[in-house]
């Protein structure tokens, strides 16, 4: 009987994805790394891809024509020719809310380390230098009382209102290009861009990238946002002009900043973001859970195994 080949492009995935293929496809695993992937993909009918791997004409063109299904096994598809996909009638399908909390709990973190200026308090900790009464340490931002705005109101965004409820903040801000009804049922509030930018002390970023979310966050926004404003990233680091950003942080144009995402990944040793005393990075994992990549991994091999079969993809893109 014919067996399906399918290419896994990251040797780091839970066992059960590797068990649920081999039970139904001669499986080939590779590192998630383009010349490995290139090495090896000639001839598959199914590509389980890893985030953030381009995935592009060219390995497209070296996988072949029987090429059937791609799965990647994130939220976002940024890094996907998804054109080419869609030319070559290539089924295609991603993991939009699986991940949901592990992201939410991320945005809370980082929107708290950002608000209390964690950075600065670690290395003087590491350096054995501090005074806890110190005045002359700059004073965090309250969560507490606060007006949070979400920039893109998906399941990531929604919850992180729903945790940050428990933290007593007292509005709720969203936009994006349509007011939703769940907006309504957890009590945000549906404002113009401006109007968020204004009124939130913080200011969180939960948006896909697209062409037009590209260096939304610019000079522009960051200057129009409070000086005591908090901003979190937990999108992609291609959604912030990041040069603008290190200046809004420099200059005090903003208080603080908090980044599961930059570009590039990782920055290189002594970039200037990872310099500043009022940054705090974490380095790309919104998802990174054990629970969390168990199951996105389980559900990229079913959503292959399903495409593969002529079944329904579970969580299609095209
Ligand atoms: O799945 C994704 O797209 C992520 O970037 C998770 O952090």
């Amino acid at each position: 009987m014919h067996k399906f080949k399918v290419l896994v492009a990251n040797d780091t995935i839970a066992q059960i994805a590797h068990d649920l293929l081999k039970a139904e496809c001669e499986v080939i695993v590779c590192k998630a790394e383009r010349s490995s992937i290139l090495a090896h993909i000639a001839g598959v009918d199914a590509l389980f891809w890893s985030s953030l791997l381009k995935l592009d004409k060219e390995i497209l063109d070296r996988a072949g024509p029987q090429l059937q299904v791609v799965v990647t096994m994130s939220a976002g598809y940024d890094h996907i020719d998804i054109e080419e996909i869609k030319r070559r009638g290539i089924k295609f399908g991603n993991f939009p809310s699986v991940l949901n909390d592990a992201l939410a709990d991320l945005g809370v973190l980082l929107a708290l380390a950002a608000s209390r200026r964690i950075t600065e308090g670690l290395l003087a900790v590491g350096k054995s230098c501090f005074c806890p009464t110190d005045g002359n340490r700059p004073l965090g931002v309250d969560i507490s009382g606060s007006t949070v705005g979400i920039v893109g109101l998906g399941g990531i965004g929604q919850n992180i209102v729903q945790r940050l409820k428990s933290f007593k903040v007292a509005r709720f801000l969203y936009t994006g290009h349509t007011e939703k009804p769940e907006g309504k049922a957890i009590g945000a509030e549906f404002v113009p861009m401006e109007i968020l930018l204004r009124e939130s002390d913080f200011v969180i970023a939960c948006i896909p990238l697209t062409k037009e979310t590209e260096k939304m966050f610019n000079a522009e926004v960051f200057s129009k946002m409070k000086k005591t404003a908090v901003f979190v990233n937990i999108s992609r680091g291609d959604v912030v002009n990041q040069p603008d950003l290190i200046n809004a942080l420099k200059d005090n144009m903003i208080f603080a900043a908090g980044l599961d995402v930059t570009t590039p990944e990782p920055l290189p040793p002594n970039h200037e973001l990872m310099t500043l005393p009022n940054c705090v990075i974490t380095p790309h994992i919104g998802s990174a859970t054990v629970k969390t990549r168990r199951y996105m991994a389980e559900m990229t091999a079913k959503n292959i195994l399903h495409a593969l079969k002529g079944e329904p993809m579970i969580t299609p893109v095209l």
